[in-house]
């Protein structure tokens, strides 16, 4: 069997894009999809996104990560499904779309960076040295004095593994505070199992948490990420994030065919 695949990346953050409308790709080979992204014998990307139908909405996202297994939302994979459905003259530059979490609307904007609404946040545990939320996908969120230098894999995989999040894991953000709303954030991502060099719903999570935390008042966060910088923006009402916004760029890489 053969399909075209498309990568893309937003911040570094890298996806094998296929148009699955039909409905020929085998979604539940995990090996295909873990060799896929392997980045020695495969294309080479974080995870693997297929676009579908959706009967409601433009089209229905359906997100793997690169270890082959379906995972939670994708920010960064959001942002760039979008692009990929504009250049398959899917939508324009508003659409409506569907993934595990629910409904995402999103916009291109004149720069063609795209700003994807993600869901509303109603629940930040604070800890006494982290918080976790949940931005589509779980996030554990700390402040470390020597970001530059950390040691993300280890620590990020410690965390992950720890018995705080049993089986299901948790995703690790490591956090410096660079002005009143600006933040860097380095990522452990759990199903990657590494550090990737950005993540969405991380620096979603990141954006709250230090709100949440008083650290800023800011409802606009500029967030630095290893592959690039994100924005994030929101309205608190009560205690619940709405209106909660992820903004950057998404890149055409290249295409090619897969067979298998
Ligand atoms: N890179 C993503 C997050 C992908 C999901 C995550 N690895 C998980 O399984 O929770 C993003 O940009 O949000």
């Amino acid at each position: 069997m053969k399909i075209n695949f498309t990568k893309y990346q937003g911040t570094g953050n890298d996806f094998v894009m296929i148009d699955n409308r039909e409905g020929i790709f085998p979604k539940n080979d995990t090996v295909l999809i873990e060799k896929l992204c392997d980045r020695r014998f495969g294309i080479g990307a974080d995870g693997l996104i297929l676009l579908e139908n959706d009967p409601e909405t433009d089209f229905r996202m359906v997100y793997y990560n690169s270890d082959g297994n379906e995972s939670s939302m994708c920010g960064n994979g959001g942002r760039c499904l979008v692009a990929f459905a504009k250049s398959l003259r899917l939508i324009g530059n508003e659409t409506d779309f569907l993934a595990t979490d629910g409904l995402h609307h999103a916009s291109i904007l004149n720069d063609g960076t795209i700003s994807l609404q993600m869901k509303s946040v109603d629940m930040v545990t604070i800890a006494n040295d982290y918080v976790f939320l949940n931005t589509g996908s779980p996030h554990h969120v700390m402040l470390v004095d020597d970001l530059k230098n950390f040691d993300v894999k280890t620590k990020g995989a410690q965390i992950r593994y720890s018995d705080l999040y049993g089986k299901a894991g948790s995703n690790v953000n490591f956090v410096k505070q660079l002005g009143d709303n600006h933040f860097a954030l380095r990522t452990y991502e759990r199903g990657v199992e590494d550090e990737t060099l950005s993540c969405g719903t991380g620096a979603t999570a990141v954006a709250i948490a230090m709100h949440a935390l008083g650290k800023t008042d800011s409802h606009h966060i500029m967030l630095d990420v290893e592959g690039g910088k994100l924005e994030v923006s929101f309205v608190k009402e009560g205690s619940v994030y709405q209106n909660v916004f992820l903004k950057g760029p998404a890149t055409f890489v290249f295409e090619g065919e897969i067979t298998w």
